[in-house]
């Protein structure tokens, strides 16, 4: 579709006259006046409710919505990535993270290779390979046992399996913990590894490129504290470290043995990884079974996508309804609370995934995108979140849409907890949609016997849109089926833009300006820069105190 420009469309103009008829429409009476309201708005998956009602659209609304998706070709789009054709352009890759959940005998070929054959090859390594570190067949050198993994990596080698690793917290059933370093800031590492010993550790280095700076300096500062705690020779520490990479040059160069080397393919980009050898931190903490469960449980998701009609398609409404607050609301950012500690990095994960998706602002043909992309994705674990910004989410100025995550079951219930918890969700939920009005404000005022001077103070003025998506318990069934039903929906949404949301050349440029700093840091090197960075990095040279590497854990 050469040129392609949604907003151009019918679908597109049909919307803006629409938004134009009910943006001013309060929600609390379409509930009011509309008992079915509900029914029709909520979809039910296996295990998974999702209450779409308590957002700003009418069946009108979804009906163009879903006429948009057709205008933007989403049906061929979705054809094409799940077979393998190279959608992303830029870098002519085929996105195939959904190959691997396919069932084993599926057959997707790219370039004459059947990727689902190369993608269990790999993956039955790292289970194997998981599995004996988890029973203690794999030992260090010096005989003893496995009781720690670290992971090194950062960005989609590090944000999905470090999420999922927590929200599985009460899965993992082997006595192996596992940690994670990202960060090149040394108090990472340095603290990770603080209260750990050598013999029992091993030390996953996650690089799809293995060209990643953060993480080389941390696995080569992690072999020096290894060799350091130890005295052992080098040859001695292969037991200690594996690697996952598509680079197998860099990786052998680094010195990990090859067969520690559990591989990754071009076709799955870092931050649609973490059902790829990626995740082989999860393999460890939860083993064989819980991964495999955790794989079906996004292939059932996958099903979803690809057989329901948009109009009660899980990831297709909420990437419509995304655009809809996003292009026709003007709306900035999207919020994501999940009422599950376990879950507290599911933020940060999603940041990366719709973020580095969507965060673009030109189309595939290379032309400028006509209307707003990606949103600022934000947010952190309720209830915590309420008593620090939702403030502004109740009486600020600004529209901002949210995803409400609830599990009905806790691992941890601990008494009247876990009920305290989901009360606290559905009823912000209720008091985003339905407000308070002056009246109402003043009644309760007068009726506690107090003047009504602050009655302006305690409006809410509700029609805050949020989404409900409730799930059984956080499980690695279920878990699978919530990320794939986010990273499909980061896909429906960038078809829509006409980006591509596969590359990510905007995080290149400052990596690149990062190395001539460096060694001017050090006061060599005197490439040209602004006033203002010239003299950060002045300042930088008079003010630090120059030290030879300390050491680790000190
Ligand atoms: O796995 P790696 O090759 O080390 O990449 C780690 C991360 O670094 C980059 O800068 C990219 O922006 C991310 O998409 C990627 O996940």
């Amino acid at each position: 579709m050469p040129g392609f420009d949604i907003t151009q469309t019918p679908a597109w103009a049909h919307l803006l006259v629409h938004h134009e008829h009910i943006a001013d429409a309060h929600m609390r009476h379409w509930f009011e006046q509309d008992h079915g309201r509900f029914a029709r708005m909520h979809e039910r998956l296996d295990g998974m409710l999702v209450d779409f009602s308590k957002n700003r659209i009418t069946d009108e609304t979804l009906q163009l919505l879903t006429e948009l998706a057709d205008a933007a070709d989403l049906a061929q789009w979705r054809e094409r990535m799940f077979a393998g054709d190279k959608i992303n352009l830029s870098e002519h890759r085929a996105v195939l993270h959904t190959a691997l959940r396919q069932p084993r005998e599926a057959v997707i070929e790219v370039d004459g290779v059947n990727v689902v054959a190369q993608a269990y090859a790999a993956l039955d390594e790292a289970l194997a390979f998981a599995e004996r570190v988890r029973s203690g067949e794999h030992v260090g050198h010096s005989g003893e046992r496995i009781r720690h993994v670290v992971n090194i990596g950062i960005g989609g080698s590090d944000l999905g399996p470090k999420m999922v690793v927590e929200a599985l917290q009460s899965y993992a059933d082997a006595g192996v913990q596992v940690r994670f370093v990202s960060n090149v800031d040394g108090a990472h590492l340095a603290q990770t590894l603080q209260d750990l010993r050598a013999e029992t550790t091993l030390f996953i280095i996650a690089s799809k490129s293995f060209t990643t700076p953060e993480t080389l300096l941390n696995a080569e500062a992690a072999k020096q504290w290894l060799l350091a705690q130890t005295g052992w020779d080098l040859d001695a520490i292969a037991p200690h470290f594996v690697a996952i990479s598509t680079n197998l040059q860099a990786t052998s160069a680094f010195g990990i043995d090859n067969r520690h080397v559990f591989k990754m393919f071009d076709w799955v980009g870092g931050r649609y990884s973490v059902w790829s050898t990626i995740g082989l931190p999860v393999m460890c903490a939860i083993g064989r079974a819980g991964f495999m469960q955790f794989l079906a449980g996004a292939r059932a998701m996958d099903e979803h996508f690809l057989q329901q009609p948009w109009r009660h398609n899980v990831p297709v409404l909420l990437a419509l309804i995304g655009v809809w607050y996003n292009n026709f609301f003007d709306a900035h950012s999207h919020a994501v609370i999940p009422y599950d500690y376990g879950m507290r990095a599911l933020t940060e994960y999603l940041q990366q995934l719709d973020m580095e998706s969507n965060g673009k602002n030109v189309t595939q043909q290379d032309l400028p995108v006509e209307c707003a992309t990606g949103p600022i994705i934000w947010g952190s674990q309720g209830v915590n979140c309420q008593h620090a910004y939702f403030q502004m989410l109740h009486q600020g100025s600004r529209l901002i849409p949210s995803d409400f995550i609830v599990p009905m079951n806790s691992h941890y219930p601990l008494g009247k907890q876990h009920q305290v918890l989901v009360a606290n969700a559905f009823a912000q939920t209720e008091a985003l949609m339905r407000g308070k009005t002056l009246l109402e404000a003043e009644t309760e005022l007068l009726q506690a016997g107090k003047d009504t001077q602050l009655a302006a103070q305690k409006v809410f003025a509700g029609n805050q849109p949020t989404t409900s998506v409730l799930v059984d318990a956080i499980t690695p069934h279920s878990l699978g089926m919530l990320i794939a039903m986010y990273e499909h929906k980061v896909f429906v949404q960038g078809v829509i833009w006409d980006i591509n949301s596969f590359d990510q050349w905007g995080v290149e440029y400052g990596k690149v300006l990062a190395k001539t700093i460096e060694p001017e840091l050090a006061g060599q090197g005197d490439a040209q820069h602004d006033a203002s960075t010239l003299a950060l990095i002045s300042y930088f040279r008079e003010h630090h105190v120059s030290t030879t590497t300390a050491e680790l854990g000190h």
